[in-house]
């Protein structure tokens, strides 16, 4: 039976990099994919992971009807064996809907990869929607890590390496930003609650409040 299935996790996972492989593995054995994604940092219609691979894909737009996109592709002699949405928390609520729609009505397995929730923690409305309607929600096996150690399961979004809580939900950018961009950090929910970054918690190590008093 074709599937939905969300692959989701925080940024830095892996998800992009496994979706390069679901792509390579079939693609090899003569399979065909309709590739989706929206936003990449390697910019329009790219399908890219930290580890270097990149693949061409088709940018979704705003209000694009992805069921209707891959019925005009089949219908005008393309192939889809499967299709593979990347950054699926930034489609729509009634493009995960298509996706459903694709897997029901055209029998296709749809592959989706996205985080679930924002840096305040909120759900996407694409991705809350893929968690409603999906088949199978799979977590990635190589877990993110916190500062501290444990698993990562929260997004930050740092300015200077400090946890902001105000902004806009989408806002495109990467872990490991240099002093004053914007950027992301993952942390456990520990230090997500308490907005403690790598770099605060290391001011705070430093801060002489807790500096060991010399005996003199
Ligand atoms: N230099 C590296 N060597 C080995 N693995 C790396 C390296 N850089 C990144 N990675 C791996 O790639 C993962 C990020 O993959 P990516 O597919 O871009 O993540 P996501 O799509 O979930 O944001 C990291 O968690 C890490 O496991
Ligand atoms: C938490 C959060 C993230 N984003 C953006 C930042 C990145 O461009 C993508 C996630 O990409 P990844 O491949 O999973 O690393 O989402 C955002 O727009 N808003 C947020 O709150």
């Amino acid at each position: 039976m074709p599937e939905l299935v969300f692959f989701s996790g925080t940024m830095d996972c892996g998800k992009s990099t496994l979706a390069l492989q679901i792509e390579h593995n079939r693609s090899a054995r003569g399979l065909a994919g309709m590739i989706f994604t929206r936003d990449d940092r390697a910019g329009e219609g790219k399908l890219s992971s930290r580890l270097g691979l990149v693949t061409d894909a088709v940018e979704v737009e705003d209000g694009q009807d992805l069921y209707a996109y891959l019925v005009d592709h089949l219908s005008q002699g393309g192939r889809a064996d499967y299709v593979i949405a990347d950054e699926a928390q930034f489609l729509g609520p009634e493009q995960i809907d298509q996706l459903a729609r694709v897997v029901d009505d055209l029998d296709i397995d749809v592959y989706a990869f996205g985080i679930t929730t924002d840096f305040r923690s909120k759900l996407f409305p694409g991705s809350q929607r893929l968690v409603e309607l999906a088949d199978r929600v799979e977590v990635l096996q190589v877990e993110a890590l916190c500062w501290c150690g444990a698993r990562a399961t929260h997004n930050a979004r740092t300015i200077g390496g400090e946890m902001v809580v105000e902004g806009a939900q989408v806002v495109v950018g990467d872990v490991d930003q240099s002093a004053d961009e914007v950027g992301y950090e993952v942390l456990c929910r520990r230090h997500h609650r308490r907005r403690m970054t790598a770099a605060s918690a290391r001011a705070a190590a430093l801060s002489p409040d807790v500096l060991p008093v010399s005996p003199s």
